[in-house]
């Protein structure tokens, strides 16, 4: 796995946003470092999507600032920002008959010059490597209206992996995922923290977050409720609260792997 040239930091200030007239996110605080994957879970509507392209620089925030290594969106421009942050939006769609490694490639656009590709080889072998991460080499061809929903997920993480991005924002990855390449798309997201990444997945499988995450950051309505290690921000109170649900815990391997058992009363 090819590590960023350097850590990059992201820093999330005062982050506040209002959609239909209503308040959906604020006073968020988040300090992004490489190094860790960071699990960004919450009820229903909490405001993790928001939260996730305010980040992408995709939704301007109404109030707040985010920093990318000091910087901020409008000084580092679309095409750095495009370089930089890789984005896979929650249920992707694709609306042309494109090919999984058509798709893939997709991912290079903002690597590109003026007139076209400045390093051709560079570009395939980052497509290749993508195919192969999210186990799609022998879907290459394949178009990717006619893949399965899981399968179509990981043509859209080739896509995101291809650009080979200092960040990577994923909302939902996991959704429609067996759970074989559940495993594999975590332990790849893992990885690529590991490498020297920044990598925050929205995801709702709480024991999936205990396993794979190094941070968690508990959402509920729009405001953080807990951001920690797993075992300190998913604690009995804290999921009561958000979810309004009761867990139960298992202990496997070391890792404290909460269940919600029973929903609470009222
Ligand atoms: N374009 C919009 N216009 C008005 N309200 C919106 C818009 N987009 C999102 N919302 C509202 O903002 C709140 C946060 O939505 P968001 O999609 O960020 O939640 P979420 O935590 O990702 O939820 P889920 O787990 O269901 O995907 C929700 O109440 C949603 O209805």
């Amino acid at each position: 796995m090819v590590s960023p040239d350097r850590a990059p930091q992201m820093m999330a200030s005062g982050i506040a946003a209002d959609l239909g007239g209503r308040r959906v996110l604020d006073g968020i605080d988040l300090a992004l470092e490489a190094g860790g994957l960071t699990a960004l879970v919450g009820p229903n509507g909490a405001g993790k999507s928001t939260l996730l392209a305010i980040l992408a620089g995709l939704l301007a925030p109404t109030a707040g600032r985010i920093l990318i290594d000091g910087q901020s969106f409008q000084a580092l421009g679309d095409r750095a920002r495009a370089r930089r942050i890789g984005y896979l939006e929650q249920q992707p769609a694709c609306h042309w008959p494109l090919s999984v490694v058509a798709l893939a490639r997709l991912g290079r656009l903002p690597h590109r010059g003026r007139f076209g590709s400045t390093d051709p080889a560079a570009d395939e072998a980052a497509v290749t490597a993508a195919l192969a991460s999210t186990a799609l080499t022998g879907f290459r061809d394949r178009r990717v209206d006619h893949l399965s929903g899981g399968e179509r997920m990981r043509a859209h993480l080739a896509r995101v992996l291809a650009g080979a991005p200092q960040v990577v924002l994923a909302d939902e990855p996991l959704a429609g995922l067996d759970p074989a390449h559940q495993l594999d798309v975590l332990g790849l997201l893992r990885d690529l923290a590991a490498a020297g990444r920044i990598v925050v997945v929205v995801m709702h499988d709480l024991a999936l977050a205990a396993r794979f995450a190094d941070r968690v950051v508990l959402l509920a309505e729009g405001r953080v409720l807990t951001d920690g290690a797993p075992a300190q921000a998913l604690d009995d109170a804290a999921i009561g609260r958000a979810y309004g649900v009761d867990v139960r815990r298992v202990v496997i391997d070391g890792c404290n792997v909460p269940l919600p058992w029973t929903r609470r009363p009222g």
